[in-house]
């Protein structure tokens, strides 16, 4: 991480590290908002120019002090993993819905969600690159719950039907078996009355190296 004017890493408390990060995610929440109003905005020209300009000013006020990459994968103050930097459960991370992975007690995992009109592909429907991303990560998260946690060798995707963005939808996954460092997964994103959208199945390999709760 880069520190400038004399700021060092110790002057943030644990307490004011959680305030922080609420605040990234409200900034998070809000970038989203701007994307899907730039991706539906229909104000004249002169106005989508003036909204550049103020735009590339708050862009260099967050610039002048700059981290090397997102933030990582760290715990919680309650104990549960969490990944802010993250593309698709990154609270700070605008590119990310984010996804909020429950995981029940059977190691099964789920997670309700709704796509935004900036993640259209087809017109009118959802990419079908951001279903894939969705599924590759609740799949190798339900590889880690069930002890096996790893980076996706192969993902094999079906679209059964067009999916939609701004409703709501249930994406699910579980682990259906391992061998050695191998660990092959299912998924699903569907409607809520059931009707299945995207399945995927995916391999996972835990890299030799990794303990069994991820990288060491
Ligand atoms: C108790 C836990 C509590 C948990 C709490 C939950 C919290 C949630 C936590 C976390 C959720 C996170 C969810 C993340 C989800 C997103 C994941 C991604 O997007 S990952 C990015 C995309 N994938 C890559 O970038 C991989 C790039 N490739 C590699 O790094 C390597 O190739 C890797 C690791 C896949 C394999 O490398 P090697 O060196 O370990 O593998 P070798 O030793 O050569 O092979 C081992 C076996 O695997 C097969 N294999 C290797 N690669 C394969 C492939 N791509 N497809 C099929 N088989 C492959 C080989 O044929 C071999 O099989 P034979 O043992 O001979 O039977």
């Amino acid at each position: 991480m880069f520190y400038y004017g004399g700021m060092t890493p110790d002057l943030a408390s644990a307490g004011n590290a959680e305030a922080r990060q609420a605040a990234l995610a409200t900034l998070g929440g809000q970038t989203r908002e701007l994307i899907d109003a730039v991706v539906l905005t229909d104000v004249p020209e002169d106005e989508i120019t003036a909204v550049t300009a103020e735009l590339a000013a708050l862009t260099g006020r967050l610039r002048t002090l700059q981290r090397t990459a997102p933030q990582s994968f760290e715990a919680g103050p309650d104990g549960v993993p969490r990944h802010p930097g993250n593309a698709v459960i990154g609270s700070a991370n605008p590119h990310a819905l984010p996804l909020i992975v429950e995981s029940t007690p059977e190691r099964t995992v789920r997670a309700e969600l709704a796509f935004r009109p900036s993640h259209e592909g087809p017109p009118g429907w959802v990419h079908g690159g951001v279903s894939a991303m969705i599924l590759d990560h609740l799949l190798g998260h339900a590889a880690a719950v069930a002890g096996s946690p790893g980076m996706t060798g192969t993902l094999s995707v079906r679209y059964r039907r067009p999916v939609p963005y701004g409703e709501p939808l249930l994406a699910t996954a579980e682990h259906t078996r391992s061998e050695g460092r191998k660990t092959w997964v299912e998924g699903r994103i569907a409607l809520p009355d059931g009707t299945v959208l995207v399945e995927a199945t995916g391999l996972f390999i835990t890299p030799s190296g990794w303990g069994r709760s991820g990288p060491e």
